[in-house]
This record gives C-alpha cells, sequence and structure tokens, in this order.
C-alpha cells in the first residue's frame, strides 16, 4: 500500500458486496480504491453471505495497486461486530463508518479494529479507518469526526441519506448541499485527512456528472464515490492535470532540487519566490500526472 500522503484517492467505487461476479471483477476498471460495500446495497436476508463473499474474495483475488475498503454495516446494527472482525481478520486495508455523527462512534470503532488486530494476529495499527457523513448531526460534529483517530485516513459526504435527514433531496445544481460538502471539507483539511464527495446516482446523465465533479474539484475534495465503473474515467479526466500545469509543476520541482544542491533553503523561479504550498501543489501536480500517464519517470511530458 502507497503512503497514505500519497495516494491519490480520486476514485472510490462502491462494490455491492452480495454480487459475486461484481466482487470478482471489481480490479479490472482502475478505480484507486475500491469499496466492498456490506451496508445498504445488500439486503438484511443477504448480509451473512455478503460478508462471507467478500472475505473470500480479499483471501483470493489479485486487486492490483487499489486501496481497499469495506463499508461495513452501522454500529446499531446486529452485523456491525461480525464485519468488522471478518474484515479485519482478512487485512481490509480501511473500514469506512456508515452513519457517522460523533468522535465517540470513530473512538469505537478504532477500539473494535484494535481488538480483532490482536484476536487474528494482525499488526497492531495496519487497519486505516474511514467516516461517512450522513446527517445534519454528521455535518455539524465533522471536525471531531474527522480529526477523532490516528487511524483516520478520510471522512466522505454521503448525499442520499443526508438529503432524506434534511427533508430535501438532491437537485441537479446541488445547491442544498453547499453548507455539508464545506464543512466536510474543511474537517477533513483540518485534521490533514482526504476528502470525498458523495455518489452521483443517475448513470445516463453524463453532463451532469461531469458538472458535479468539475464543481467538487474546483473546491479541493480528493475524488468521489462513485457507484459504477464508467464513472471512474470521467472523474480521472477532471483531474487530469494540463500540459501547461505539468510544466510548471515540473520547473517548480527542479528548482528545488537546484536549491538543495546548492545547500540554500530560498527557492527562486524566474524571479518568483517559491514557497513550501506551491512545492506541495506542484507534487500533487506530477503524482496525478503520473496517475494519467501524462510523464515519465523522470516527470517529462509524454506527447501522445
Ligand atoms: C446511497 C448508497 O448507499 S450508494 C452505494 C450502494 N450502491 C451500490 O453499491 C450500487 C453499485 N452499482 C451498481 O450496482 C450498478 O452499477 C448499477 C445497478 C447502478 C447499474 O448497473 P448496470 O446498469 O448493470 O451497469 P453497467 O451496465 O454500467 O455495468 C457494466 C459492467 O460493469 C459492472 N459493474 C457495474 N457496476 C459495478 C460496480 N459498482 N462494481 C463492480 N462492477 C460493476 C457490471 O457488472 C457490468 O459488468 P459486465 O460487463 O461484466 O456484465
Ligand atoms: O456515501 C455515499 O455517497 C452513498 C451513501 O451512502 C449516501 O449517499 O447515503
Ligand atoms: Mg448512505
Amino acid at each position: 500500500m502507497a503512503d497514505n500522503e500519497e495516494r491519490l484517492r480520486r476514485t472510490m467505487m462502491f462494490v455491492p458486496g452480495n454480487n459475486p461476479a461484481m466482487v470478482k471483477d471489481a480490479g479490472i476498471y482502475g478505480a484507486d480504491s475500491i469499496m466492498f460495500d456490506l451496508e445498504d446495497s445488500v439486503s438484511m436476508a443477504e448480509k451473512d453471505a455478503a460478508r462471507i463473499l467478500v472475505y473470500e474474495a480479499l483471501q483470493t483475488q489479485d486487486y492490483g495497486d487499489a486501496e481497499l475498503v469495506v463499508r461495513v454495516n452501522g454500529q446499531d446494527t446486529q452485523y456491525y461486530a461480525n464485519d468488522v472482525k471478518a474484515m479485519v481478520k482478512a487485512g481490509i486495508d480501511v473500514i469506512r463508518l456508515p452513519k457517522a455523527e460523533s468522535a465517540d462512534m470513530v473512538k469505537q470503532l478504532e477500539a473494535d479494529i484494535l481488538a480483532a488486530e490482536k484476536e487474528f494476529g494482525r499488526q497492531e495499527g495496519s487497519t486505516h479507518l474511514m467516516a461517512a457523513i450522513e446527517s445534519a448531526k454528521g455535518v455539524l460534529n465533522a471536525p471531531q469526526i474527522a480529526a477523532a483517530s490516528d487511524r483516520m485516513i478520510g471522512i466522505a459526504l454521503s448525499a442520499e441519506d443526508y438529503t432524506t435527514d434534511m427533508k430535501t433531496h438532491r437537485y441537479p445544481d446541488g445547491v442544498e448541499l453547499e453548507f455539508a460538502r464545506n464543512m466536510v471539507l474543511h474537517a477533513a483539511r483540518a485534521a490533514g485527512v482526504a476528502a470525498f464527495d458523495t455518489v452521483f446516482t443517475n448513470m445516463d446523465d453524463t453532463e451532469g456528472f461531469y458538472r458535479e465533479t468539475e464543481y467538487i474539484h474546483q473546491l479541493g475534495f480528493d475524488g468521489k464515490s462513485l457507484v459504477n465503473p464508467r464513472q471512474i474515467a470521467m472523474v480521472n479526466k477532471v483531474y487530469e492535470p494540463s500540459k501547461k500545469e505539468v510544466a510548471n509543476a515540473k520547473n517548480v520541482i527542479n528548482a528545488i532540487e537546484e536549491a538543495r544542491l546548492k545547500g540554500s533553503g530560498v527557492i527562486s523561479m524566474n524571479g518568483q519566490m517559491v514557497d513550501r504550498p506551491v512545492v506541495l501543489r506542484a507534487q500533487r501536480v506530477m503524482r496525478l500526472a503520473k496517475a494519467s500517464n501524462l510523464v515519465d519517470e523522470e516527470g517529462n511530458y509524454l506527447e501522445k
């Protein structure tokens, strides 16, 4: 697994945990993170079967470099405890807690994960977690939720449940989500973890999907939860840096290297001082460029 700071998380694709074909083939579409779902895409009658199916797949399937996430059932359900135990035993990278409303809920998950790591002889601290924010209470507590655990990799807005809680529904312009999106994003950034936007469920509305993805990219989200493999390439396209952005990032990185060789702490590029935020942005642009196969290992732009 790539270092948490370095890892790109543009696309986190939900895969219904009760669908053997989808679970088996989930690795072929190139999602940055694959999220097996044991919660709302699985009926009550299939909860145990889905847990077993995902557990088996994690033992036998090769999902390449993708980060592996599982959305367990909520803490108020009879399935939660067995879900957490089985997924930790299987060595999942990240457990996603749905309907997170407080830091205490995250701390409970952290304690349950630690107990399972001890029980199954997994390295303590090796299982990460994330929280999905799906209610008014969750949004208002987002800063505490995001900062509640050292295992936290990120928080996600879940707009289907959230808009229901708010007594509205989703509109094409997304005005009903403005406050929640900004809270989740600021809470994530303040805690130094990733921020994920919510799913877009109308598979036929490509234009609407692009509009929403461009909007959340502009706000600063790391990426989006997805429900369908066709959405992956569209998100990657939006997150792909332009040729000019790549050239600029490469100049910044060369300038840092030059300054380092000269033993100088101050970096200047074309007469402009280059400070830490500029360097961090340049490094992220280069990671995105590499992920989009726009550059070679040395960072040189590859003309297509
Ligand atoms: C509010 C919430 O909680 S949202 C999260 C829970 N919901 C989910 O997890 C739903 C996940 N998504 C899906 O089940 C499906 O994409 C649907 C029902 C939305 C659409 O299904 P389809 O119309 O069959 O999708 P589509 O025709 O694009 O499928 C193309 C291929 O991708 C596969 N595929 C589709 N969605 C997924 C997925 N989420 N994960 C893995 N594979 C998928 C299909 O099995 C199909 O494979 P095939 O060509 O080998 O037969
Ligand atoms: O996490 C998501 O975007 C999907 C979800 O559960 C919701 O919207 O309620
Ligand atoms: Mg939900």
